[in-house]
């Protein structure tokens, strides 16, 4: 787990920021799908330049359309930021097209591996080649096979005939091709074996170690995520209902009881929503 500092007020449950310079910063957004279904409520969340953040919550929280939100797809699924500010680098992107922020260097690897089945592992990776567009740099396959040498056996095989594992390293590898500031991983552990979730994760912390670009990692594999990042946020019905360090959040009883499912009995309370009602219950209790 990486270490760090305590970020200014930021006690649980009252949404803080990291330390450090933010590559993102996503400041009280609002979204709706189809004009109508609110997803999120007043989202905030800061990734520091060259550390790793992470989104974690129960399914349906709104992880992954905060992810639409940052990289520009909302509007491919009727969706919009109704309200609040998304800043890259200091710079407000809440309403610029996907492949012009791909272009800026923000990378989105999506959710379900996403890889052109029917070319070669080559292939894809000269395919992502589009995002170095204009921004006068060349792409370097020799580097992603450096972070997956299990592409470079089987670069002149279809994708679409690689392992799960091998097809979410494509995508990392893909993404990481773009020379990204930023990075977003939707959920990269999804349907792999164990023994795979923890060469990957061991690849993502090399790559933001030796590449020093900011990581902003959605995952349902709590402890693999703590295992990694710096910080972490905990989203409930499409807010933030706890963040901190995750040295911090770890530890810290709430975390364990409502989120890790470190139980002690008290079961039927399935929400940080009930923490309030929960201490003043126990404060009666005793
Ligand atoms: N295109 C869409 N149109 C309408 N509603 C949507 C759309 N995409 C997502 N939603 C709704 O938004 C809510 C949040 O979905 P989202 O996929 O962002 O959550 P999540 O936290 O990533 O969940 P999971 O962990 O299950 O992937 C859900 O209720 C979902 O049904």
């Amino acid at each position: 787990m990486a270490d760090e500092a305590e970020p200014a007020g930021g006690a649980p449950g009252a949404p803080g920021a990291p330390g450090g310079e933010p590559a993102l910063a996503v400041e009280n957004i609002e979204v709706v799908y189809h004009h109508s279904v609110q997803v999120l409520r007043g989202l905030s969340l800061a990734v520091p330049k060259g550390r790793i953040v992470a989104l974690l919550g129960s399914n349906g929280a709104g992880k992954t359309t905060t992810l639409k939100a940052i990289s520009g797809l909302l509007p491919l699924e009727i969706g919009q930021v109704r309200s609040g500010a998304i800043r890259y680098l200091g710079e407000r992107i809440d309403h610029v097209a996907p492949h012009l922020l791909a272009r800026r260097g923000i990378a989105h690897v999506r959710e379900g591996r996403h890889v052109f089945e029917d070319l070669t592992v080559d292939e894809n990776l000269v395919a992502a080649g589009y995002a170095l567009k204009g921004r006068g740099l060349k792409p370097d396959p020799g580097l992603i096979y450096e972070y997956f040498p299990r592409l470079r056996e089987r670069r002149a095989q279809k994708a679409g005939y690689l392992s799960g594992g091998e097809q979410q390293m494509l995508a990392i590898g893909r993404a990481l091709l773009g020379q990204p500031q930023l990075m977003l991983l939707d959920e990269p552990s999804l349907g792999l074996a164990p023994i795979v979730v923890e060469d990957i994760f061991r690849i993502i912390e090399r790559i933001n170690r030796e590449q020093g670009v900011a990581m902003l990692l959605v995952e349902q594999n709590a402890m693999a995520a703590f295992g990694i990042a710096h910080y972490g946020y905990i989203m409930e019905s499409g807010r933030v209902v706890i963040d901190g360090p995750c040295s911090r959040l770890v530890n810290d009883a709430d975390v364990q009881r409502f989120y890790l499912g470190y139980g002690d009995g008290e079961s039927e309370l399935a929400s940080f929503r009930h923490v309030k009602h929960y201490k003043r219950r126990k404060r009666w209790l005793s």
